[in-house]
């Protein structure tokens, strides 16, 4: 099989934040070949058509369509040759533009008649008006058109125009949020008359089309609509224009164009790789996080140090070479690097003590940089002293540093970087079972995308968690058939665990890690031993646990007197977990036991824990200076 060259790529100026010379500046600089003049973003602007074709000549950005052109077909007389007229000063604007293509979208007006042979013939009339000019016209079926909401509609009007200049436009949105599909369409339309393809993918909701299409469009693969399917038939039936994105979405608007539009680049490049078109190096297998690394200063890395010793951990070894120290219990580590002019020390300076990265283990670093890159992801690496290992990173939406560790068979070679201190002992953890971060809202659809495209990670299903003061929306990321677990955490108040989170760190982050324990109950003791800031749970809860679950009395009182949270699923999976306050109203820690297949987060059990540790900050936080 031959694999045609790619095909152009193009957005929608509607999907972009600013002005339009902004909205332009950001898809070229993204490395978008073409852009979709959305009219009112022309309306507003206050340069000639001819200035915004020179913009985007100078930025290499050809002019792929304008729309759209409303409440066009079937009008009775008079307003059907005021439509026509309407339309040639559009045809004016369009080759001011340096554009030879209009979108026409199915009428919405209440006046329209329900018949295609007059539809066919307004169009025929106006496409043989645009073809006198060389100029074509596209018909696109809106999903709550009032008379053609389906492509085959609109294809029924444009088969029956039958004008060469007359074609139509597939808007994946419009079909596939009212469930329907291409099938056939390889069949009975012909390639030459596939003119335009927008495309658009959107979360599972429960809506009317309008307002679910108007504010919660998002690029393919942030959502859940079978966008790679409809463009594989599409392909298949011959289309040959740009992939163009068309979203509509609140907080795209509102957020920094370069971001959103490197994005959309992103989602077409990664949605090629899904048809089959344009390969990208495999994702490697990834088998678990192999350390979380906090920038600290020295004063919180003496204060974290303490938090993280409640738990078991033990600092066994200092780097070479840095101010870093590796802090460990059983199969968990912790970096805490307090080292000047490094990327941790960048990131303490703009955030504070936080998590500044992660490492994955992966089988293969070097395929998933370069699958990094062909996404257009930045990689770090870090100076390194002689003999050290040079550990790739791989930046996340929020300037996180993802760590490429090379699985092996044994534990990674901690030796090269790190004089070790104190090895042989072994506080019981089995590992880092999971990792949240608590994400601005704006962010949350660059991060599944970096999660989704490059690491090839599931989503899991939505959670609404209720904090005290707000709501917090979860949704887990689960890779390495469940050896890589990460939830993002995002609310709208600035109130909840995770609003504070967010504007005390200013910004995205880790503000969660939980540990696996191999029981849960005995880790309790041992962190009570150590003073470990356990938070309290109510005797209500336990009350309700005895309730739902019909737990005996002895579990029950195992549980409540270690203030030990506890879960069940379906299948008879156990989920027993313990969480700490936070330390410095940042970042908190957990450690959980799992037993019988249980693959969830307590997520039932959230709302109390916010509760808690709401009741906990109030009083006094843990500074790492003493405990409870
Ligand atoms: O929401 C709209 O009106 C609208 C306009 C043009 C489009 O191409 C579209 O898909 C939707
Ligand atoms: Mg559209």
């Amino acid at each position: 099989m031959t694999v045609s060259p790619r095909l152009p790529t193009s957005i929608a100026t509607v999907c972009l934040s600013g002005t339009l010379p902004d909205k332009l500046e950001a898809a070229s600089s993204a490395g978008f070949e073409g852009i979709e003049i959305f009219e009112n973003d022309l309306l507003t602007f206050d340069g000639t058509p001819g200035d915004v074709r020179r913009m985007c000549e100078d930025l290499d950005l050809a002019v792929t369509i304008f729309q759209p052109f409303r409440d066009f077909e079937a009008m009775p007389e008079p307003q059907r040759a005021r439509n026509l007229d309407r339309a040639e000063r559009k045809f004016d604007t369009m080759q001011a533009l340096g554009t030879d293509l209009i979108l026409v979208c199915s009428s919405v007006h209440p006046a329209a008649l329900p018949e295609p042979e007059r539809a066919a013939a307004d169009f025929h009339e106006m496409a043989d008006r645009a073809s006198r000019r060389g100029l074509r016209v596209c018909y696109e079926a809106l999903a709550w058109g009032r008379h053609v909401s389906r492509w085959r509609q609109a294809w029924d009007v444009v088969r029956r125009a039958d004008h060469p200049a007359l074609g139509l436009c597939l808007d994946s949105f419009h079909t596939l949020a009212l469930g329907d599909d291409l099938g056939g369409i390889a069949a009975d339309v012909p390639p030459e008359k596939l003119f335009f393809l927008q495309l658009a993918d959107a979360p599972m909701l429960s809506m009317d089309a309008l307002s679910w299409s108007r504010h919660h469009r998002l690029f393919p693969g942030q959502g859940e609509l079978p966008v790679a399917p409809f463009l594989a038939e599409l392909l298949a039936a011959g289309y040959a224009g740009p992939l163009s994105l068309e979203i509509f979405n609140d907080e795209f608007r509102a957020a920094p164009s370069r971001r959103i539009a490197r994005d959309g680049l992103r989602s077409l490049v990664w949605l090629e790789e899904q048809v089959g078109r344009a390969p990208l190096p495999a994702i490697p297998a990834l088998s678990g996080i192999e350390f979380v690394e906090f920038a600290v200063d020295a004063e919180a890395a003496g204060a974290l140090g303490h938090f993280v010793s409640t738990l078991g951990f033990r600092r066994v070894g200092r780097h070479r070479s840095k101010e870093v120290e590796l802090w460990r219990n059983g199969d968990a580590n912790l970096v805490l690097n307090s080292e000047a002019d490094s990327a941790a020390a960048e990131h303490f300076i703009q955030h504070g003590p936080s998590v500044c990265a992660l490492a994955f283990r992966v089988d293969d670093p070097a395929r998933l940089v370069a699958r990094a890159e062909a996404l257009h992801y930045s990689i770090w690496s870090e100076r390194i002293g002689a003999g050290e290992s040079s550990i790739p990173g791989i930046r996340a939406p929020d300037g996180t540093l993802i760590y490429l560790i090379q699985e092996t068979a044994a534990r990674p070679n901690w030796e090269n970087d790190f004089h070790l201190e104190a090895e042989g002992q072994d506080g019981g953890m089995l590992g880092i079972d999971h990792v949240a971060q608590a994400v601005p809202p704006g962010m949350v659809d660059s991060y599944v995308l970096f999660f989704r495209a490059l690491f090839g990670l599931t989503p899991d299903s939505p959670w609404d968690l209720p904090d005290p003061y707000g709501l917090v929306r979860s949704r887990a990321f689960i890779g390495g058939e469940g050896c890589l677990r990460l939830p993002l955490n995002v609310s709208e108040s600035g109130r909840t665990g995770t609003g504070r989170f967010v504007s005390a760190t200013a910004g995205a982050g880790v503000h969660h890690i939980a540990f696996l324990v191999r029981d849960a109950a005995k880790a309790v003791d041992a962190a009570a031993a150590r003073a470990a800031p356990l938070l309290d749970i109510p005797a209500n809860y336990y009350e309700d646990l005895g309730a739902r679950f019909g737990l005996a009395e002895d579990e029950l009182a195992m549980l409540s007197r270690r203030h030990l949270l506890y879960d069940r699923d379906a299948s008879g999976g156990v989920y027993r977990h313990v969480y700490t306050a936070s330390y410095r109203d940042r970042f908190f820690l957990e450690m959980v036991e799992r037993s019988g297949g249980y693959a969830g987060f307590g997520a039932a059990n959230a709302s109390i824990r916010m509760a808690a540790q709401r009741r906990r900050d109030s009083g006094a936080d843990f500074g790492g200076a003493e405990s409870s």
